[in-house]
């Protein structure tokens, strides 16, 4: 019989609600055990967002050289990518994250383990160390932050025909002639639009009729026509129902897509992009008395809590937005709670940025979720081609779009596209906290030639 280790507070996964909440309380002298499977720092730093971002970075760094001459800058040869330094860019950003965590959970005072932890009872995991032996742990409070992870679109063939998700591709064993990019979410725009400008041929099949089906139909039309640009091919409105490795595994010919017509797509390489898949099929939910949602997801209200009592749900898992930000706000409002106040999810603001090149940064209601809503909308509209800094740059492509409240002239949303929108967006984040009425906005005296300068023309657009 193991005995029982009891805790104050026990974070199963290691995401960025959780390494957050638990850093936190362990500095603040409590109890902490923090379990983590096999990401130290979680799928952020590993397989998400920071490799990714550094691969944007290098994608972009190849356009900039490519127009260099056009900056006044004379490059000797063609620039081009080169698949090891490549790697070890990824690899640097990523290896050196994970080290920096690596040192700071045993700094903060945890107790952190590497291995799998399973409910056995109320508030009580069993952990399967990676490095053999049981440990069993019991937290006053418990934190579920077990994530997401690739879902696996129900194909016929797809088990046998050796296909990419967003973690494979990042082994950048090669960067094929042509790949398809099978969905056209946030995943599959941003890996088209880097490894299309990497060289590759992309075909990018969407099941929906336009990428990025959360957003207005013109705002997705202005995302594909820079993915078209890019020379990513795009089949909206294709779903596809099989696909097939010629060759086999050991033979590796092309991968061949069918789609629901029943035509055929080809390419070297399928990164298959269809979503993510929550975390909670072997936590031995049941046992803990953890209600889950239809899809899988903890099922949580809008402070966090699960169905069990002291246990407590946070990030993708729990259905949060699936973005980083979101989850660390998660720690924010459970850390409250733990801590003698009161915090909610309810009515939170999440922004998010898409990072093809240029990026797509949004926030708040599109104008087709504010009409449905009952809002009376003015809608703003500015080509980046106006604004003194793109010009500066030669880096005009993309459109800005603002929903405002015609009742009220506040912002209830906005649409950047273009160079440098994803940082411009949090200036309208702040004016959208503060309740601003757009003119606020339009007339404030904003630096010249920024990016974010471009707010008083998009807004001047309105009148009064
Ligand atoms: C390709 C890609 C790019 C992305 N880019 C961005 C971006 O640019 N910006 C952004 O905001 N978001 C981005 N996201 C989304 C973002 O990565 C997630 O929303 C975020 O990582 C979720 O964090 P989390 O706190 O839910 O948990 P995670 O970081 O997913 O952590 C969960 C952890 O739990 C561990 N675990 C699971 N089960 C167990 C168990 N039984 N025992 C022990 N440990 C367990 C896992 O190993 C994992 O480390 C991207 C996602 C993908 C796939
Ligand atoms: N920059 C960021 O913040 C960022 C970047 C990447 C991922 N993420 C997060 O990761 C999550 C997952 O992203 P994702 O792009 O994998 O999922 P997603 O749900 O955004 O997109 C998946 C797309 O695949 C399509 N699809 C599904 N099955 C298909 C089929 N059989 N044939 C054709 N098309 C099909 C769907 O129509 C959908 O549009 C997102 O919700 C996002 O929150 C965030």
């Amino acid at each position: 019989m193991i005995e029982v280790q009891d805790v104050d507070l026990l974070v199963i996964g290691g995401g960025k609600a959780g390494k957050s909440l638990a850093m936190d309380r362990a500095k603040a002298g409590w109890k902490v055990a923090m379990v983590e499977r096999d990401k130290i720092g979680g799928t952020c730093i590993n397989v998400a967002c920071i490799p990714t971002k550094s691969l944007v970075g290098s994608a972009r760094t190849l356009l900039d050289a490519r127009r260099a001459a056009v900056m006044g800058v004379e490059l000797a040869g063609e620039p081009s990518i080169s698949l090891d330094l490549l790697r070890e860019h990824k690899e640097s950003v990523v290896g050196g994250m994970v080290a920096a965590h690596a040192k700071m959970f045993p700094a903060s005072g945890m107790d952190f383990m590497m291995g799998t932890a399973r409910f056995t009872g109320d508030r009580t995991v069993e952990v399967a160390l990676n490095d053999g032996g049981t440990r069993v742990l019991r937290g006053r409070d418990v934190v579920i932050n077990t994530g997401t992870t690739p879902a696996v679109p129900p194909l016929d063939g797809i088990e046998s025909a050796d296909v990419w998700n967003s973690e494979t591709i990042l082994h950048l064993e090669r960067i094929p002639e042509s790949m398809i990019v099978l969905g056209g979410g946030y995943v599959g725009c941003e890996f088209a639009s880097m490894f299309a400008v990497f060289g590759t041929k992309v075909i990018l099949v969407q099941g929906r009729d336009q990428v990025l089906p959360r957003e207005d139909p013109d705002v997705a039309a202005g995302v594909a026509g820079v993915l078209s640009a890019q020379g990513v091919e795009l089949r909206l409105g294709a779903r596809a129902r099989a696909v097939r490795r010629e060759g086999g595994r050991e033979g590796r010919g092309d991968v061949v897509l069918t789609l629901e017509d029943g035509s055929e797509i080809r390419a070297e390489e399928l990164l298959a992009a269809t979503g993510r898949a929550p975390v909670t099929g072997d936590l031995g939910i049941d046992v803990a008395g953890v209600e889950l949602t239809e899809k899988g997801f903890v099922a949580v209200d809008a402070h966090l809590r699960t169905s069990a009592d002291h246990v407590w749900a946070v990030g993708d898992v729990a259905g949060s937005p699936q973005f980083t930000h979101a989850s660390w706000n998660d720690y924010r409002v459970l850390r409250k709670q733990l801590t003698g106040g009161e915090a909610t999810t309810h009515g939170r603001l999440v922004p998010y940025t898409v990072f093809t090149t240029p990026e797509l940064a949004r926030i708040g209601l599109s104008e087709t979720e504010a009409r449905e809503q009952g809002y009376e909308v003015k809608v703003a509209r500015l080509d980046v081609a106006a604004i003194p800094r793109a010009k500066t740059l030669h880096d005009t492509t993309g459109t800005w779009k603002a929903v405002v409240d015609a009742a009220t002239d506040r912002i209830l949303g906005v649409a950047l596209l273009g160079h440098g929108s994803g940082e411009v967006l949090s200036a309208v984040q702040m004016a959208m906290l503060g309740g601003l009425p757009y003119q606020q906005v339009r007339d404030a005296v904003i630096t010249h030639p920024t990016m974010a300068e471009g707010l008083n023309l998009l807004f001047d657009t309105l009148g009064d």
